[in-house]
């Protein structure tokens, strides 16, 4: 099973730029979660600080015990080999076939044998759908190939926590849409603790157990799904809704004075917005094992939540209740 992230009170500034400050949420064990926000509000600083690649001024990552902005380097380093990192463009070799970039952690961080690591290479390959691909150059396929080899490569050392950074820049919508069954179909296989990184409003309907979104240097939210789908957050609101209309502009945030002209100006309201199910696992997969946790973890908080995501959760666990899947292994919704 995956492993639970705590991050306490972290702040992070370059210089005197604040990225963001007092970021305090927790990665619940084995559950798949995404962080929304504009671009340029630092998401991917705050997966690299999550993993100590930056040093937060302020506030604890605590991982099994070990703090990954003030433990020291070697504690650090040892538990960075509990995550698997999927970044933006894959971050493949351009001159090593897929099976080598793949192999690459293994040959590097640990002793196996060559037929053991062909084992492992050749089981992940097919993990992510690329068998028959394994002998080709990064630059011979196609972008959404490559994101799945990079995908491949973060599981090699069998990750107990994923982090995923634009899985879907440069995909279509119809690579997205596998790209989101292929996320879930890993966390029914593996049971990590998982946090993507993204701007796309499929990938954050359909696929995270929580969601949460920085904006002006905050943390605007972080909880179950249901709280962010019916969030009335102007920011939240408008990000779901992808309106010009709202607190952020162009440049991350608009002035008082543009938002002022845009209130008087009466904009049309936004239609009501429709929670869709999340997917569930494929076709013969087993169900995902944190859907019994979190609906423990969730009904325990249910009561103080704000009245839509009360009844949202209520819905969706009535509507499980009544369905199959509960007890039977889950049919996959697909895509
Ligand atoms: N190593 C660095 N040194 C200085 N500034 C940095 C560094 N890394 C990131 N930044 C700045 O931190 C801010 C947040 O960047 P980050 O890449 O995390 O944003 P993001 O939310 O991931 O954006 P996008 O959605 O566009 O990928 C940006 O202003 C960026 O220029």
């Amino acid at each position: 099973m995956g492993i639970e992230v705590v991050v306490e009170g972290l702040t992070k500034s370059f210089g005197r730029q604040s990225v963001w400050r007092d970021v305090t949420l927790t990665l619940p064990a084995g559950e798949v979660s995404v962080m929304l926000g504009p671009s340029g509000t630092g998401k991917t600083v705050f997966l690299k600080s999550l993993i100590g690649l930056l040093k937060p001024e302020k506030g604890r990552v605590l991982i099994n015990g070990v703090d990954m902005v003030n433990s020291p380097e070697r504690e650090i380093y040892e538990t960075r080999k509990l995550f698997g990192l999927m970044f933006q463009d894959g971050a493949l070799f351009g001159s090593m076939s897929l099976f080598d970039n793949i192999a690459f952690p293994l040959r590097e961080h640990t002793r196996k044998k060559e037929s053991e690591i062909r084992r492992i290479v050749m089981e992940r390959i097919e993990v992510v759908g690329l068998l028959g691909a394994e002998g080709k150059l990064p630059g011979e396929i196609s972008g959404g190939m490559r994101k799945r080899a990079g995908l491949a490569r973060a599981l090699v050392l069998d990750p107990q926590i994923i982090l995923c950074d634009e899985p879907d820049s440069g995909l279509d919508p119809v690579r997205t849409a596998y790209l989101s069954q292929l996320l879930i179909d890993l966390n029914a296989q593996i049971d990590a603790t998982m946090l993507i990184v993204t701007h796309n409003l499929d990938i954050a309907a359909t696929v995270p157990d929580n969601m949460g979104m920085l904006f002006r240097r905050e943390l605007v939210t972080f909880g179950p799904r249901e709280v962010l789908l019916t969030s009335e957050e102007p920011v939240v609101a408008q990000f779901l809704d992808g309106r010009r209309e709202g607190p952020i502009g162009m440049s991350e945030e608009k002035d008082a004075a543009t938002l002022a002209a845009e209130a008087g100006a009466g904009a049309a309201p936004a239609p009501p917005r429709r929670i869709v199910p999340q997917l569930e696992p494929s076709p013969g997969l087993p169900p995902r094992a944190a859907v019994a946790r979190r609906r423990r973890r969730v009904m325990a908080m249910v009561d103080q939540l704000p009245p839509a995501a009360r009844s949202a959760i209520r819905e969706t666990y009535a509507a499980d209740a009544a369905a199959p899947t509960l007890t039977a292994p889950s049919a996959g919704s697909g895509t």
